[in-house]
């Protein structure tokens, strides 16, 4: 954690979070139980960002799953603002489910081609308020000023604009119901660095702006280093590492960790971070 002194509730909090899955083997043979996730625990404050970082089938996407409430644990936990989460089907309730919004790494796939920008993020004020269709159209129009694109882009279709200005309208959306916790599944992996570079400055303004607090899932330690406060290695469905960016990365206690830190070049890190600052001093805002 950054500050273990604080006594503020936190945003999320996930007490021994475990996943199994039984697959089945074939006729006549027992199912197999795959151990996706063995008891995860964590806190996170508002306005924090906490990145979960571990090889593919490390469970990572299984926790964002049950993060927002898209899978149910096998066991543990899970607190929103100190209160208990209840994710068995049909008793979630739609504030809980307004406060978490997620973002994937492929937007396209979630985009309907036949869809215009502006009804994409006017979709869900349409399912979950009562807001106006103008009401709603100002909201959308606000928020894509919001994610650097603009007004223009309101009647426009998914497949006219590029992988960064995609994921901008996912960012977008995902905004529209005034989350407070997003999680984030690998959400610049598909992108070219420059664009990661602009997409990750995007989301570390909205979090000032918005207050907002980020589980950030990457396999990438140089995006992980630039956006995280704390960061959680996952290996084999287990944490096996937890603590503040700069702990882990300057002094990694676990083997599996110290590995995967020894196979990210440095050049990497330093190019991300370089990019960054250069594009916060003043670069062009649409990707
Ligand atoms: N619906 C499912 N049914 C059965 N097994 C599953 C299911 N979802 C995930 N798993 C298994 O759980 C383990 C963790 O998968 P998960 O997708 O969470 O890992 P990951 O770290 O996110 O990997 P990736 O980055 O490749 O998505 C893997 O062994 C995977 O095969």
């Amino acid at each position: 954690m950054s500050d273990k002194t604080t006594t503020q509730t936190p945003m999320l909090e996930i007490r021994n979070i475990k996943r199994d899955y039984h697959v089945p083997t074939g006729l006549f043979k027992p199912e197999k139980v795959v151990h996706a996730v063995k008891g995860v625990s964590f806190k996170l404050e508002t306005g924090k960002t906490l990145a979960i970082v571990g090889e593919s089938g490390c469970g990572k996407s299984t926790l964002a799953r049950i993060l927002t409430f898209i899978d149910e644990p096998t066991a543990g936990e899970l607190l929103i603002e100190g209160k208990t989460v209840d994710t068995r089907p049909g008793h979630l309730t739609a504030e809980m489910r307004q406060k978490v919004q997620i973002v994937f790494q492929n937007p396209y796939g979630s985009l309907n081609p036949r869809q215009k920008i502006g009804d994409v993020l006017g979709e869900p004020l349409a399912i979950n308020t009562s807001m106006t269709a103008a009401e709603r159209r100002e909201r959308a129009t606000e928020m894509l000023v919001k994610v650097g694109l603009g007004p223009e882009h309101y009647n426009r279709y998914p497949h006219m604009f590029s992988g960064g200005q995609r994921q901008r309208i996912a960012i977008a959306r995902a905004l529209m119901l005034k989350p407070k916790l997003l999680v984030l599944d690998e959400p610049v992996s598909a992108l070219d660095l420059s664009v990661q570079a602009q997409v990750l400055n995007l989301l570390a303004d909205l979090q000032d702006e918005f207050g907002l607090t980020y589980v950030f899932i990457s396999h990438d330690l140089s995006v992980v280093r630039y956006i995280a406060d704390e960061v959680m290695v996952m290996y084999y469905g287990e944490a096996v590492e937890y603590g503040s960016r700069d702990e882990v990365f300057s002094d990694p206690k676990h083997d599996y960790t110290r590995t995967l830190f020894a196979a990210t070049p440095r050049a990497d890190v330093d190019t991300i971070r370089a990019r960054v600052a250069a594009k916060r001093a003043g670069a062009p805002k649409v990707a």
